[in-house]
């Protein structure tokens, strides 16, 4: 993978069409906006960066969180227990998720989800309205788990996820998306709204998912785009204090989105945009990929009902792809 630009606020030359394949993504100096981000110091868990918005998510507003420790902004015993959680060498796909209470803008007190995870010495902690947990969600999980573990073929299989996946979601759009051996992609299943044009069996270039994406995808496997209209909001200070480097984002669900892809999605006329991982033996096999008509901010445990169905169909892909192949 070619080396990585630094990002315009770290210096770095604007990003185009020309140098996309280079644009470091994990570290955006942003969030979206439908959630609040604290970067702790793991140490003393006091707040070293927050997203701008903080103040519409808790009541003390950006320039009294900086500094602060965690306890001070969401209680003692909070504190301890997402410390406890994530203890130094915690990898950075482990998530402690947790209900605080919070203030969701002017509508006053609310329950937030609290979702954090260990980067290096920073602990990364996002705040996002709880959503509704739908009845569909649970049972339509269970019955998904059966639709894929019985799916005869690897192309039954994929009929059967994306099914699943828009039953639970209830999404415009999902398609499995499948990578080739020269990363070029094609659609081999879609279940859409009638009214949608078709993209099942569309393929595309490489470029559409340049390579540290998909490197960042094998990692994280699920990532949301809720509005690609929505502005980002800045990470303040913009550097780390005591590391002057920009805040490792790439486990965050709410990272800011590249700038490209926002564009190449109002191309499409796609307002939200949510993939899953499939990965196959550390390889990115394929994505579970979604789209949205109008701006939709996932909640934090149907994105984790979507993330569990993609470890279950990453399995059943290993396990099809080698029936289907010993089948010949
Ligand atoms: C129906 C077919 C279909 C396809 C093929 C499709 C592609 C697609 N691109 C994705 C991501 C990115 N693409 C680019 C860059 C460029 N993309 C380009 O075309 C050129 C102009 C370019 C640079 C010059 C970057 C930096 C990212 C990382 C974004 C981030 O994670 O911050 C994703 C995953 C994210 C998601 O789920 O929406 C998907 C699923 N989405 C579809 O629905």
């Amino acid at each position: 993978m070619t080396d990585l630009l630094p990002p315009p606020y770290l210096g770095g030359p604007e990003i185009t069409t020309d140098n996309c394949e280079r644009e470091a993504i994990h570290i955006p100096g942003s969030v979206q906006p439908h959630g609040a981000l604290l970067v702790l110091d793991a140490a003393d868990l006091r707040v070293v960066q927050a997203s701008e918005n903080v103040g519409a998510f808790l009541p003390a507003g950006l320039e009294a969180v900086l500094g602060r420790p965690l306890e001070a902004l969401l209680g003692e015993e909070e504190a301890r227990a997402l410390a406890a959680a994530l203890p130094p060498g915690s990898p950075d796909h482990l998530q402690y998720r947790e209900r605080v209470a919070g203030t969701a803008g002017q509508s006053g007190p609310t329950q937030l989800a609290l979702t954090a995870h260990r980067a290096g010495e920073r602990l990364i902690v996002e705040l996002e309205p709880e959503g509704k947990p739908t009845r569909r969600m649970s049972h339509a999980l269970r019955n998904a788990m059966f639709a894929l573990e019985s799916a005869p073929t690897l192309q039954a299989l994929a009929e059967a996820a994306v099914r699943a996946v828009r039953e639970i979601s209830g999404l415009d759009r999902v398609m499995l998306y499948r990578f080739a051996a020269d990363d070029t992609g094609e659609v081999i299943a879609e279940d859409r709204r009638e009214d949608l044009h078709p993209f099942l069996g569309h393929r595309f270039p490489e470029s559409d998912i340049p390579a540290q994406a998909r490197a960042l995808y094998v990692r994280h496997l699920l990532r949301l785009t809720a509005d690609v209209d929505a502005a980002p909001s800045p990470l303040r200070p913009l550097l780390d204090p005591q590391t002057g480097e920009g805040a490792q984002l790439g486990g965050a669900a709410l990272r800011a989105t590249s700038p490209m892809h926002l564009r190449y999605l109002r191309n499409m006329g796609v307002a939200s945009s949510l993939s899953v991982s499939v990965v196959v033996d550390g390889r990115l096999w394929g994505l579970i990929s979604c789209h949205h008509t109008s701006p939709y901010a996932v909640p934090p445990e149907l994105r984790s009902a979507l993330e569990d169905l993609g470890r279950l169909l990453n399995l059943q892909v290993r396990l099809k792809s080698r029936a289907d192949t010993d089948a010949f």
